[in-house]
């Protein structure tokens, strides 16, 4: 597969390549050439598969061309070894035609463990192929960071250098950051927000002899590598749900809009994917786009989910990208004017397409904190605050005939006050994070500015080599 930025004015390049990338060189995102696709029997004989071999038969036509079946699927089956339920993302009904699944049986306990461990072992196989080493820079509002760190700890390849927003993740998040001490990792506490974060990568990306001379890299889902592991999952429980012979829909929560761009792939593929209901905070610039076509950037406000406190939505680019016809230069037009003013006039055609598939719902503190309790009540289902947030938008999409499955994509013990507020419960942590406010904590404080920042990533580098 060979993948095309979507501002159009970067190589194309292969998997490998657009891995270790992370970015396009002209600041778009990689998008793949063209679709792959299965057809109705082809699905039908996914049906019986065991999520790893799922998720190679899914990945295998992204990495075709750089990366073999077998390898990926060794990759695979090594990465969701460890994770904590057989099924690894187990599926359950809490209402009539409302399933859940549950995307945090992995070390970090979020969602991105689903792809965080398949890269940390991908970016291990091409880095030794290739004899490099790469310095990742990362941006996270709390669980991007801990899943990046876990799956690339002690890999001697590799330097990660994660970014979080000073005293805006939960307490847990943090610890799970800032308490892994291998010499290849370094934790920033940004002043700022995880936007001010997401623009220090990219800026970093963009100082063109900075990146060339630390070889950056990224974990983000500006990296399509991030998407594309997250698309087996929607395969999983679709199949497990009827289709290729049925429809089905989904409620994911949403902040970088990678996740549920994921399932929109899968559609792409050929899934029969009906509707996909997203889910956000008070920080409601997406949903507010997909009600009435304002996309226009606010302060970003904390909030009981804070891994989903984000107004600049990385991943919109690429589904912009696409439903512009991948018209790069209109893209690239729209892109950089968002920038400038923090508004983009989406073409009203462009808009009704996207509106069309896609429902938003907002919930703020209050509410969220009210339908985690009557989830609670009504189900016996503890769904932590982002969790709620896809169950409350999918309840309210739903349709006769048309199972809804709401992404859960942290464990509630991640969100212990929240939790306790809502239903006086505070869920234990596994046993392996037990000792976690026990442990020493390791991050530095950095102002939001760039220089600081690349002399601070500099320096981890250094450090790490010598
Ligand atoms: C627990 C949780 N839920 C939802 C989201 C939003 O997912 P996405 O950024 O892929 O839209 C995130 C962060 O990305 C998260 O950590
Ligand atoms: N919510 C994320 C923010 C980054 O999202 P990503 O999927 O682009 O890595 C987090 O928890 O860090």
């Amino acid at each position: 597969m060979k993948y095309v930025s979507t501002r159009g004015k970067a190589p194309v390049h292969s998997f490998s390549d657009i891995l270790l990338a992370g970015l396009a060189e002209d600041g778009g995102l990689y998008m793949p050439e063209s679709w792959p696709r299965f057809s109705a029997d082809e699905w039908r004989a996914m049906r019986a598969l065991p999520y790893p071999e799922l998720a190679a038969k899914i990945i295998a036509p992204f990495t075709a061309g750089s990366i073999d079946h077998d390898t990926l699927l060794g990759f695979c089956k090594d990465a969701y070894s460890q994770f904590d339920h057989a099924a690894i993302v187990p599926l359950t009904q809490i209402e009539d035609g409302l399933y859940v699944q549950e995307l945090f049986h992995g070390p970090t306990l979020a969602f991105k463990d689903m792809a965080l461990q398949l890269l940390g072992r991908l970016f291990d196989h091409v880095l030794t192929e290739r004899d490099e080493r790469v310095t990742i820079v990362g941006a996270t509002s709390g669980d991007t960071g801990s899943a990046a760190i876990e799956a690339c700890r002690g890999r001697d390849r590799l330097t990660v250098v994660i970014l979080h927003p000073e005293g805006r993740t939960s307490d847990v998040q943090r610890r799970q950051m800032t308490t892994v001490l291998d010499s290849n990792i370094t934790n920033l506490a940004l002043k700022g927000t995880f936007d001010d974060c997401q623009d220090m990568v990219k800026a970093m990306f963009a100082d063109a002899p900075f990146r060339q001379d630390m070889r950056l890299s990224a974990v983000n889902s500006i990296n399509w590598a991030r998407i594309a592991a997250q698309i087996p999952y929607y395969v999983y429980s679709a199949l497990a749900l009827g289709a290729p012979d049925r429809e089905v829909s989904f409620a994911v929560p949403t902040g970088n809009f990678g996740n549920v761009l994921a399932a929109w792939v899968a559609k792409q593929m050929g899934l029969p994917i009906r509707h996909l209901c997203v889910g956000s905070n008070r920080n409601d610039i997406l949903t507010r786009f997909l009600d009435s076509n304002d996309m226009s950037a606010r302060q970003v406000v904390p909030s009981l989910s804070p891994s989903m406190d984000i107004q600049v939505s990385s991943n919109f680019e690429r589904l912009l990208f696409e439903f512009l016809g991948r018209d790069a230069e209109a893209c690239a037009a729209l892109m950089t004017g968002f920038r400038s003013t923090g508004k983009m006039d989406v073409p009203a055609k462009v808009w009704e397409s996207i509106h069309t598939l896609f429902s938003g719902l907002a919930l703020d503190d209050e509410e969220t904190e009210a339908q985690i309790r009557s989830v609670h009540q009504n189900s016996q289902y503890l769904a932590d605050p982002h969790t709620v947030i896809g169950i409350t938008a999918g309840r309210k999409f739903r349709e006769p005939g048309v199972p809804m499955v709401a992404m859960a994509t942290a464990h509630p013990a991640k969100f212990p006050d929240a939790m306790r507020a809502a239903t006086g419960i505070t869920p234990a942590l596994p046993p392996a994070l037990a000792d976690l406010f026990d442990r020493e904590e390791r991050f530095r404080v950095v102002d939001n500015e760039l220089g600081n920042v690349e002399d601070a990533v500099r320096s981890a580098v250094l450090s790490n080599r010598s």
